[in-house]
């Protein structure tokens, strides 16, 4: 596979490795595992299919000639693919420690550990072994990926710039000391958010400020808007990796971006028709409308996106709401207000974070039904996913509500999936769980909710079925 990598990429990823936590001996003296891109004075020694050492750290840990790290699909891959991980040439039964470590654009640190045993023939497949302990437990292959955590703390994983990899780092440490220090193997692994062949456009068409991903080929692609929640800005690693499975989508910035609204007090929906119709009309999507993915305000966007708009005819929220929050909405002389709330309602927990699962107040209950979405007017389908330990509000509750609203109403019933142990952050797959953070709208750190294994699984499956439902309900390529 062809790396589209320039030089400077290369030497940044070098760099980065450089400030890798690994022990002083491999600090920048390990390569990217594409053989292509080694110019190094010392002829490396290849450490595993995937992975090179340079000679010097090859020597630097004598049995490492021996031992090598296996992954596929190669090289490189997309954040939302599985891996299959594997360690060859161990001693029978030898206790080892796997780590993995990736640092983000802001150059803070992730990384997760597990401990393993060989088996007889000394060899270790993750998608076979049971991890003894560590960052997880039990036969988990991508293990070493969801339960990576950040040094700092209350930092979540946010992909800013989609063009560039993260460089994960895998180590094969010998035994199963708390701080091990014989590197036995090491491979950097790129992880992009870029399939092959997807390109990104950036999009300032009117008023609409976005970014516009298509997959390889001619198309027309089924068309997907991708709205994130409070916060501002534009991200786009959603978008970017739902590219890659087929979809064109445009990754929609709403406030604080650009000349944007520099807040999202005010917002108005007749923005949102203009991303709408941009799309619609691209030559390389296929109509005759197009899906709504929103998570958590994002999720409310699409809501009232659907019940206003036209040609909205498949829509997924991520824990949204079906009441309008946080903003006042206007469309064509009619608006909207945000659903009220009581700090009061806003509890503490023992380790000092806001919890404001309760802060907002019930939108069945007058006045607060002035700020009620619509929903009962919309012709698109809905698949509404949960996480039902989810702390920014009652993300299970609002999807009921909505679905009462819509059959009342004698609308098709929407799918609901709730997923136990889930927070608010539904991430897409591998993402590493945020149990606390800054909150945009609360100007706080609050708790988020999930737990770390159940909250990744669901992040898993949650891909797959909105996946799914935009190709059931969009057509495919
Ligand atoms: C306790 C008193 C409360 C009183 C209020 C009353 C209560 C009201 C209750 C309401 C109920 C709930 C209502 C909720 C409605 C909204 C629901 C949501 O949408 S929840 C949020 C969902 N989030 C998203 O969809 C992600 C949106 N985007 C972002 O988070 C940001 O774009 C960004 C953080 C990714 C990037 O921010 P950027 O624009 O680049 O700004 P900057 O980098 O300067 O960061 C600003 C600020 O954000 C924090 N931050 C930044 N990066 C991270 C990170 N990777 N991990 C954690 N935190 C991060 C950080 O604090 C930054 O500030 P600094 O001063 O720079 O530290």
């Amino acid at each position: 596979m062809a790396l589209t990598r320039s030089p400077r990429w290369f030497a940044k990823g070098v760099a980065d490795l450089a400030n890798s936590p690994w022990p002083p001996t491999l600090r920048g003296r390990v390569w990217l595992a594409s053989p292509r891109l080694i110019s190094s004075p010392e002829p490396p020694t290849f450490g595993s299919s995937f992975g090179v050492l340079s000679k010097r750290a090859a020597a630097a840990s004598s049995s490492s000639m021996a031992v090598s790290l296996r992954w596929s699909p190669g090289p490189r891959s997309l954040w939302d693919e599985p891996l299959a991980i594997s360690v060859h040439g161990l001693a029978p039964a030898q206790p080892v420690t796997l780590r993995a470590s990736f640092r983000d654009e802001k150059g803070e640190l992730f990384q997760a550990s597990a401990r393993y045993q060989a088996d007889a023939g000394g060899q270790l497949d993750l998608a076979r072994a049971p991890a003894l302990g560590g960052s997880y437990s039990g036969v988990e292959p991508m293990g070493l990926f969801w339960s990576m955590k950040p040094a700092k703390p209350y930092w979540r994983l946010v992909k800013r710039d989609v063009q560039t990899p993260f460089l994960v780092e895998l180590e094969v440490y010998d035994g199963h000391d708390p701080q091990p220090t014989k590197v036995m193997a090491q491979v950097v692994h790129e992880r992009g958010f870029l399939g092959p062949g997807v390109k990104r456009i950036p999009v300032r068409e009117g008023s609409v400020r976005a970014t516009l991903f298509l997959p390889p080929g001619s198309g027309p692609f089924p068309g997907i808007i991708d709205i994130f929640g409070a916060g501002g800005g534009l991200l786009e690693y959603r978008a970017s990796l739902l590219a890659g499975h087929g979809f064109a989508v445009l990754a929609l910035a709403y406030y604080a971006f650009e000349d944007l609204p520099k807040d999202m007090k005010e917002l108005h929906l007749e923005y949102f028709e203009e991303a709408v119709q941009y799309l619609k009309n691209h030559s390389q999507v296929k109509g005759p409308g197009v899906g709504l993915l929103g998570f958590s305000k994002g999720g409310d966007l699409c809501l009232s996106m659907a019940s206003h708009l036209k040609d909205i005819t498949a829509t997924v929220t991520l824990n949204g709401s079906m009441a309008n929050v946080g903003s006042v909405l206007h469309y064509k002389g009619m608006t909207i207000p945000p659903l009220g709330s009581d700090p009061k309602r806003i509890k503490m927990t023992k380790d000092g974070f806001a919890d404001i699962v309760d802060a907002l107040n019930n939108p069945l209950e007058e006045p607060n039904r002035r700020s009620l979405i619509p929903v009962e007017k919309a012709e698109s389908c809905f698949l509404f996913l949960v996480g039902l330990d989810d702390h920014n509000w009652k993300s299970e509750f609002y999807a009921n509500e909505a679905a009462k609203l819509l059959q009342a109403h004698g609308k098709k019933k929407p799918k609901i999936i709730c997923y136990p142990a889930t927070g608010h952050y539904i991430e897409p797959p591998y993402f590493p769980v945020c149990p606390v953070s800054f909150h945009a709208l609360v100007g706080t750190l609050v708790i988020w909710g999930g737990e770390v294994s159940a909250h990744s699984m669901a992040q898993i499956d949650a891909w797959k079925q909105l996946r799914a439902f935009f190709h059931k309900h969009l057509g495919k390529d």
